[in-house]
């Protein structure tokens, strides 16, 4: 029985930014992987001069292109199924915490989570994944999208259990040690020419001993996730060195080709596990 990944993500950019070489690495093993993403990213920041035309104070088009980054993202990652949750459109990006936008008519953050739940339990009872990957409360950065898509992901997991139970919830993570020595590496490097994120700039820092599981992939795998997040070109700058990328905001972080997680709920992970799957019985959760 080939095993089953469910990610459930806020913003087409996200899956590639943090489970890229996992996605690409579970395909190649043969899994099936499915990605669920809960908006189109609506009201995110612009990059390139040319696009800034779609933003959401400007033609407001900025969805459907995201839309069409997420799907040459997929494409690179090898990930065949891809879903929008309740359908293109239904839940819109809610801008950053504390924003009117938050506020939205149909703001994800503003969503039912029974409501945003049984549309992901459907999702859930069709794949009957073995293991979700999601946020931790926190949304990584406190993102309300990113809380709200760990809220749902959840909801959405207690509401499918009836019919199919998910053997291993996960949380992307990283390892404070190995973060910090990563920023300390660009911030030493003549490369940096640019200012480098802090530590508190990364999502779901965690101590290193929290840390469950850790994908390295392959060099195939990590150059899959360099192509999936240049993908995103409207939200992510991949620098030229290919292990280091920048947001918007200019602030130049690690590219990770090796991913961390946590054990969030389900069957413990067998220690210093580098797969996700790892321990399962794959006919019990069938
Ligand atoms: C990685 C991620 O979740 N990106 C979100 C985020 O984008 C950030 C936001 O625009 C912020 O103001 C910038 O400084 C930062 O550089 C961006 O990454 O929030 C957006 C709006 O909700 C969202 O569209 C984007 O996917
Ligand atoms: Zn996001």
């Amino acid at each position: 029985m080939s095993p089953r990944l469910l990610l459930v993500h806020a913003h087409p950019d996200d899956e590639s930014i943090g489970n890229g070489v996992t996605m690409a690495a579970a395909v190649a093993a043969g899994a099936r992987v499915t990605l669920v993403t809960c908006t189109l990213g609506e009201e995110g920041e612009v990059i390139p001069p040319g696009q800034a035309h779609l933003a959401a104070d400007r033609e407001d088009a900025l969805g459907p292109y995201r839309e069409r980054e997420l799907t040459a993202a997929m494409r690179a990652l090898g990930v065949r199924d891809h879903r929008l949750l309740g359908g293109a459109g239904r839940w819109r990006d809610s801008g950053m915490m504390g924003l009117a936008t938050n506020r939205a008519p149909n703001a994800f953050w503003g969503a039912d989570p029974d409501l945003a739940g049984r549309q992901l339990a459907d999702i859930i009872e069709d794949v009957r994944p073995h293991v979700l990957i999601t946020y931790d409360p926190q949304g990584g950065y406190g993102h309300p999208d990113h809380i709200q898509a760990h809220r749902v992901a959840l909801r959405g997991a207690e509401l499918a259990a009836p019919r199919h139970r998910i053997a291993r919830v996960l949380y992307n993570c990283l390892p404070a040690t190995e973060a910090g020595r990563r920023l300390s590496a660009l911030t030493d490097t003549a490369r940096a020419a640019e200012p480098v994120a802090a530590l508190g700039d990364l999502p779901g820092v965690v101590p290193d001993a929290s840390v469950a599981v850790t994908v390295h992939g392959t060099a195939a795998d990590a150059a899959a996730k360099q192509r999936a997040m240049a993908a995103h070109a409207t939200q992510i700058r991949v620098r030229e060195d290919g292990t280091s990328f920048a947001l918007s905001n200019d602030l130049v972080q690690p590219l990770w080709e090796t991913e961390y997680y946590t054990l969030a709920a389900g069957v413990p992970v067998p220690d210093g596990a580098t797969d996700v799957f790892a321990g399962l019985d794959l006919e019990e959760s069938r």
